[in-house]
């Protein structure tokens, strides 16, 4: 490269995907201490050229060679403002000028010379609160504030009134003449970039002349730029059609395509005060949104709580008819009955003397009890959805079950008829229609036992024979909440994470300021690591009051070692913001990364046990339940606390590995992502 340019292109290509190619071959000569003047049509490709010029995108192939060699020597003021709006006007400063490690005396001494030759509000004022002008202005201060040998501004007088934009051309020439910057400069105002020393239209991928203003015009024959910029766009559309000497392009000898290389070397990957610059921010950020902190603090501890409230225990009050043949009016007659007993020559003891009231009595410990007079009618109340289902009693329902009991296995089929209860359910509901047939059946059995003690023989003759022993794992009444408790904790944990990352993330990246940082020298890893320790911290809050909630003030089981659970917990909290920095690559719109973000958390949800145990799934998707993410973490979870277990166990140990493998492919495919979009 030649000693006194500043900027070298040669033979620059770029495309995106298949689109037609943005830089075509272009070629662009910046001199030292020159104002260059990048005009083109909007579209054209003037700040996919500046991005590639400042190291943050690649040519797919062409040379890009900089009379500067660090990136502090550049500063860049990208198309959007990408001013950090929670902040003061002071702390975009202090911000910007710990990156280019300032020393905080200079820091100020240069914003307030900035301030006042851009007429800045005053350094307390919150950036959200300024004007789109006095955006614009505190974003070109920022980009001149480390004192930067090649300025690059992409449309920097937009939004400007016509008289600060006046003294911004008059100090960016001071710029270059006294202090020799260089300073590219891309404008739609076609007319001020009039005061640049050189000229580059751009247009079809290619410069069709770089020369100074004055001669550009009367090279055309033009009295203005803008209309020596519309004589040389016919030109090369009728070189297109074979003439190329009519372009009048500078000729430089092509060279060989070769494969691109960034503009500069890569730097230091982790600079600590860059680092706590980036901490900073982010800390900043969330004591300026305390009513967004409080809420995504809380509201896992309050699905924790409607979790415990309202998930997993077994429906009460569930209301289903009963028809009493043996008794018209079952109700009434059974509160003079209910205490009344007769001798029983069948039985040889003293029993209830309707057994109808008998059963009631049981039926009314469980359920809702709606007594109807027939059967039609309380088939109609099932039908119009007013009960769960209808039993009906036989007329001969008390000797029946006497006899029953007394004759044993001779009973013949007439009376087991007449003893049982018939039931009509409305099975719409699995787990409604599970709960009255389990009730049912306790009922009967009580019932029956009652009617054994009554006469004096011992209560579990009336038992069905199968003794339930206590519970090697859990109680002999389980809860299904119990069981997903480690599902559901896990699921929110992830989704939480994931959606605020990439939130976090995504915004920083739609208002240009992550471009704007890491042109100003912040490293990928820099960034990640500082939004990682503040997700982290916001994870581990509201994991622990989510813990709180599920086991403290509720008494979900938590058997295992607690250290290891919250492990668990940790690790599937990094594979959400894995995941969270993946989606935020992936996707450019936010809107997309909800749909997949939301999308994978359903999925993960339906296969994780949470709704229903993995052993009724088809066994391919219990294949995937192996592989995918978060569900073996799950599984180690909930069998670290249900059951005690700790690494001994397979199973555990599976959720610490899926973990482990989940982050390191997610990482690396943000990494992959990362690479391509440049
Ligand atoms: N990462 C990307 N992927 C795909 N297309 C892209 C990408 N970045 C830019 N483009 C497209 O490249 C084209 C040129 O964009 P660029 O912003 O460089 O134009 P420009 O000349 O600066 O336009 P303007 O003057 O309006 O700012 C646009 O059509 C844009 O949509």
């Amino acid at each position: 490269m030649e000693s006194n340019n500043m900027v070298e292109i040669r033979a620059a290509h770029k495309r995106f995907g298949s689109n037609l190619p943005l830089l075509n071959g272009l070629n662009m000569t910046v001199k030292k201490g020159h104002i260059y003047g990048l005009l083109g049509p909007s579209g054209c490709g003037k700040t996919t050229l500046l991005s590639c010029i400042v190291g943050r995108k690649l040519l797919d192939s062409g040379s890009i060679e900089l009379g500067v060699f660090r990136k502090s020597d550049i500063g860049y003021m990208p198309q959007d403002t990408a001013l950090f709006m929670d902040f003061k006007i002071i702390e975009i400063f202090h911000f910007y000028g710990t990156l280019f490690a300032l020393p905080n005396s200079i820091i100020k001494k240069r914003a307030d010379k900035l301030s006042k030759m851009l007429e800045l509000p005053p350094e307390y004022r919150f950036i959200n609160t300024l004007s789109g002008g006095q955006q614009r202005r505190l974003s070109f201060a920022v980009a001149l504030l480390h004192d930067p040998q090649l300025l690059i501004l992409d449309e920097p007088t937009v939004g400007v009134d016509p008289v600060l934009c006046h003294s911004m051309w008059e100090y960016l020439i001071h710029l270059a003449v006294v202090e020799t910057k260089t300073i590219i400069i891309t404008t739609h105002y076609i007319e001020e970039a009039k005061q640049s020393n050189m000229i580059g239209l751009m247009r079809e991928g290619v410069l069709l002349i770089e020369a100074p203003p004055l001669d550009l015009i009367r090279g055309q024959g033009c009295s203005s730029l803008e209309e020596a910029f519309l004589e040389l766009s016919r030109k090369q559309h009728e070189a297109s059609n074979g003439d190329e000497h009519k372009l009048g392009m500078l000729n430089y000898n092509k060279p060989k395509p070769i494969k691109a290389k960034p503009p500069f070397p890569a730097g230091e990957v982790f600079n600590f005060s860059r680092f706590l610059a980036q901490l900073w921010k982010n800390i900043r950020w969330t004591q300026r949104n305390i009513p967004i902190l409080l809420f995504t603090l809380l509201l896992p501890a309050i699905q924790a709580y409607l979790f415990c409230e309202s998930f997993g225990k077994d429906p009460r009050n569930i209301v289903v008819g009963l028809v009493s043949n043996e008794l018209y009016s079952i109700k009434d007659s059974c509160d003079d009955l209910v205490n009344n007993v007769t001798y029983s020559h069948l039985l040889e003891c003293n029993v209830p003397v309707s057994f109808s009231c008998l059963f009631l009595k049981e039926l009314t410990n469980k359920m809702g009890i709606e007594v109807y007079s027939n059967l039609i009618e309380a088939k109609e109340a099932v039908s119009k959805n007013e009960i769960w289902g209808v039993m009906e009693l036989h007329r001969n329902f008390s000797n029946a079950v006497e006899v029953r009991i007394n004759e044993g296995i001779q009973s013949d089929d007439d009376i087991i008829e007449k003893s049982s209860v018939s039931v009509w359910m409305d099975m719409s509901n699995y787990i409604v229609a599970h709960i009255i047939k389990k009730n049912l059946l306790k009922c009967m059995t009580n019932f029956v036992k009652d009617i054994v003690q009554t006469c004096g023989a011992p209560r579990k003759i009336g038992d069905i024979p199968v003794k339930l022993n206590d519970a090697i794992f859990g109680s002999n009444d389980p809860v299904f909440a119990h069981s997903s408790a480690a599902a559901f904790i896990c699921s929110f944990v992830f989704y939480f994470t994931m959606v605020f990352t990439s939130g976090a993330i995504k915004v920083e990246t739609l208002a240009g300021l992550i471009e704007r940082s890491m042109v100003s020298g912040m490293t990928r890893f820099e960034i990640v690591a500082a939004h990682l320790i503040v997700q982290f911290c916001m994870m581990t809050m509201q994991s622990m009051l989510m813990m709180v909630v599920m086991f403290v003030i509720y008494d979900n089981p938590l058997h295992g070692n607690i250290t290891l659970i919250i492990s668990m917990v940790a690790l599937v909290a990094i594979v959400g913001i894995s995941f969270g920095f993946l989606l935020a690559e992936m996707f450019e719109e936010e809107k997309l990364i909800s749909y997949a973000g939301i999308g994978i958390t359903m999925c993960i949800f339906l296969i994780n046990g949470c709704v229903w145990p993995m052993e009724g799934a088809h066994e391919y998707i219990k294949m995937i339940h192996i592989v995918a993410p978060i569900v073996p973490a799950v599984a180690g979870f909930n069998i670290m606390a249900t059951k005690g277990f700790g690494l001994e166990n397979m199973q555990v140990v599976a959720g610490f590995i899926s973990c482990f493998v989940w982050i390191t492919i997610l990482s690396g495919l943000t990494h992959y992502f990362a690479k391509k979009k440049k």
